[in-house]
């Protein structure tokens, strides 16, 4: 059952003759992972900004947790953990001072405050540097550290605002599995703002794509690929141990099936673009005729075709449209 615990209606954001956000409409359930995916300027910061109530939209609302953002931030703030992409630290303070101190801001009662940091730095993997001053960290240290000062007031939201940026490869694949285990253990929902699409993909129940203040499709992975690239969503090579001479005799009989929409032939290697799974099937085909099959690869149209396809289209056509998949 749909349980929003935010809402953005109509949500508009304009600065002088720039619309950062333009009419966002969007539901986000209880416990889920939200991606906002979009380029540099899209306008993604604005729209966590106004959810926060760190600025008022120029029209529309966005409720967090039952409260308006506009006119109750106060609430707001109590309920949700934000996470900047340039997280500060006192340097000259360990990591648990740093902590304590973000905890005691946050109105977390003192005789709670030991025993809360000490859990959050165990759940972000930090108990055993938690003495160890912050100058000292690397980047990933210091975005699990960010994540601490997050979770310290026990958030029944959190919004990360480029989460990955400068963590290397590991750091990266570490972070968004503790985020996904945070999600799943407590039921968190969590809204991640990125450019990054692979980072987003790996983490995400769902997408939306923003570009130009616009959401122009949200969905998750299956159903955005689904609807975007529609009967051509599925390319399976195939390769023989022989080339093929064209025309190639059986190439007739493989077009009259329902589901195959293009066939591509080079040398040794076939291309059957099909509207579904038809690998096992012309595997069978094929070894039925005598060929041997030396190598079988399926590509399913991942977040990075769907991007770029938005992106190209929303350079040549008009934006003032919303898809929503779901
Ligand atoms: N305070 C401001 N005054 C004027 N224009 C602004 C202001 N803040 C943002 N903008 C403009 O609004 C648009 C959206 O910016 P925003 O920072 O929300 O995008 P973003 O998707 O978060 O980008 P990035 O990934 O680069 O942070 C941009 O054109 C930006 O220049």
């Amino acid at each position: 059952m749909k349980d929003p615990i935010i809402q953005l209606k109509g949500l508009t954001k304009q600065y002088g003759a720039v619309k950062a956000v333009d009419g966002l409409n969007l539901d986000i359930d209880k416990g889920e992972i939200f991606g906002l995916l979009g380029p540099n300027g899209a306008g993604k910061t604005t729209t966590i900004l106004m959810m926060l109530g760190l600025t008022d939209p120029t029209s529309g609302s966005a409720f967090v947790c039952g409260h308006n953002a506009t006119s109750n931030p106060i609430s707001v703030k109590k309920k949700v953990g934000y996470m900047p992409d340039n997280v500060g630290f006192y340097d000259n303070m360990t990591a648990l001072e740093n902590l304590v101190y973000i905890g005691r801001l946050n109105g977390v009662p003192v005789e709670e405050l030991k025993k809360r940091s000490a859990e959050v730095l165990e759940v972000v993997g930090l108990a055993a540097d938690q003495h160890k001053k912050t100058s000292a960290f690397s980047r990933g240290m210091k975005q699990r550290l960010g994540l601490a000062d997050v979770l310290i007031k026990n958030p029944d939201v959190i919004i990360l605002d480029e989460p990955t940026l400068g963590i290397d490869p590991t750091g990266v694949k570490d972070f968004l599995a503790l985020i996904k285990q945070l999600s799943r253990q407590q039921g968190l929902t969590v809204l991640l703002s990125s450019h990054h699409l692979h980072h987003v993909q790996q983490v995400c129940d769902r997408v939306g794509i923003f570009v130009k203040g616009q959401l122009l499709a949200q969905g998750d992975i299956g159903a955005l690929s689904g609807q975007l690239f529609g009967s051509d969503s599925l390319v399976t090579s195939i390769r023989v141990a022989q080339p093929v001479s064209q025309p190639w005799q059986q190439e007739p009989e493989l077009q009259a099936w329902e589901a195959i929409t293009q066939i591509r032939i080079h040398e040794n290697e076939l291309e059957f673009t099909s509207s579904r799974d038809v690998t096992a099937a012309l595997v069978r085909f094929l070894v039925g005729k005598g060929y041997d099959v030396i190598g079988v690869n399926q590509k399913n149209y991942g977040l990075d075709d769907i991007y770029q396809q938005y992106f190209e289209s929303n350079s040549t056509k008009n934006t003032s449209y919303e898809k929503s998949i779901s």
